[in-house]
């Protein structure tokens, strides 16, 4: 006989992270109580990769505040989000390599090729000068960086990932769109032990503290700034990316999908509108989709802001692991379930990429099995009209 006791909490009276472990009785004749095998806790590693993403986040805000204080012309420039991306991959790689020296794998969107080619120098100069900046913010780092060094953080990010080990996951700007409009972004830096995602924190500068939807989003008295973190087994937490302030969150709760809002990009050519529109009709879903860039979507949807999301690729699409592990694991905590369109669950063991046909998609558990047969009705539609 093999029993599993779930994940147990000691739940205290404060907003901290009550601490977990995980107790798993070994088979037959040995007797439960002795054979209690205390599983990892991620304390030190969220704790890690909360200080990175937050300041990864102050650098790239400062970067996009730079972005949109210019005039019209440098507005179509991609310079400015190309800085903020690289530099934010360097000061996380770096970081974490600090913190967990030794064995250390990273899998993140950026490499450093382009900024090796003739003409770069000066970029790379940026990039240095920001991260070091960055690391003088945080006082605790007693180093200056050479542009090699920078340099070599961000080629640090070349690990292909897979199900043995440990391997950390990072976007270091998801939502580079959303980025230059001003809009949505998110640094969305993941573990994976053993192939499962284990933590997540999602960094997003422009979210609103407030509940968003399709009327408010670009309200400007909202306050802006969230930070969202979950550890398997322990919930997820939200906090402004300026203060302590700790928050437990929950996805919605709603049932009738009639009452439900629906999250989906805001970029028509990195989801399929129209086919969550007809999803939207079946389901009977009243409310006008909300549209934003990133994994910020994920954050909103772990605390109840909608009910549903809908990320429905064009045919051929290669979904990468380091755009939804960290947002996948802050909604499964949070209650949510996250599933591809065919409701067969994510597979984050078999490298950079997540091999799905038709997209994935995102509910509390009440709405999923609605939501499965309304995806699967809409895509026989829509295959029958081709
Ligand atoms: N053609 C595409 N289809 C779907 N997703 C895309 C496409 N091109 C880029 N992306 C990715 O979509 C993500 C943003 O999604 P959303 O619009 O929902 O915020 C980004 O990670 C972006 O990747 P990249 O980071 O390489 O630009
Ligand atoms: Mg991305």
């Amino acid at each position: 006989m093999h029993i599993s006791l779930n994940w147990l909490r000691f739940v205290t009276p404060s907003t901290k992270k009550p601490p977990r472990f995980h107790l798993s009785c070994l088979p037959s004749s040995s007797s439960c109580f002795s054979s209690v095998v205390f599983a990892m806790s991620y304390d030190k590693e969220i704790a890690a990769a909360k200080k990175a993403a937050s300041l990864a986040a102050r650098l790239c805000q400062k970067v996009q505040k730079a972005l949109l204080q210019s005039d019209v012309q440098s507005k179509n420039d991609r310079t400015p989000v190309t800085v903020a991306d690289y530099g934010s991959q360097a000061l996380v790689s770096f970081m974490l390599q600090h913190e967990f020296p030794g064995e250390f794998s990273l899998v993140a969107e950026e490499d450093s090729k382009d900024l090796r080619k003739d003409g770069a120098q000066e970029i790379v100069e940026r990039i240095t000068k920001l991260v070091n900046d960055s690391l003088t913010i945080d006082g605790s780092y007693s180093v200056t960086l050479s542009t090699e060094d920078v340099l070599k953080a961000i080629d640090s990010g070349k690990s292909e990932g897979g199900s043995q080990g440990r391997h950390w996951v990072l976007d270091p700007i998801d939502g580079t769109k959303g980025f230059l409009r001003g809009d949505q972004y998110a640094i969305a830096l993941a573990l994976l032990d053993r192939g499962k995602v284990v933590l997540g924190v999602l960094a997003c500068p422009n979210l609103p503290l407030a509940y968003i939807s399709d009327a408010n989003q670009h309200s400007p008295n909202n306050e802006v700034g969230c930070l969202f973190f979950a550890e398997v087994g322990g919930g997820t937490y939200m906090q402004p990316l300026d203060s302590s302030s700790t928050v437990k969150v929950q996805v919605s709760a709603v049932e009738n999908p009639e009452e439900a809002s629906l999250f989906e990009s805001y970029e028509a050519a990195h989801s399929m509108h129209d086919l969550s529109s007809l999803i939207a009709q079946k389901l009977g879903v009243k409310a006008p989709p909300v549209r934003i860039d990133s994994q910020a979507k994920y954050g909103a949807l772990s605390r109840g802001d909608g009910a549903i999301y809908l990320r429905l690729p064009h045919k051929g699409y290669r979904e990468k692991i380091w755009d939804h592990a960290a947002g996948y694991i802050v909604v499964t905590e949070a209650g949510g379930v996250v599933t591809d369109a065919a409701g067969n669950p994510l597979d984050f063991s078999r490298g950079k990429y997540l091999d799905l046909d038709t997209g994935i998609i995102v509910t509390n558990q009440k709405l999923m099995p609605l939501l499965l047969k309304a995806v699967r009705e809409s895509l026989e539609e829509k295959a029958s009209s081709l």
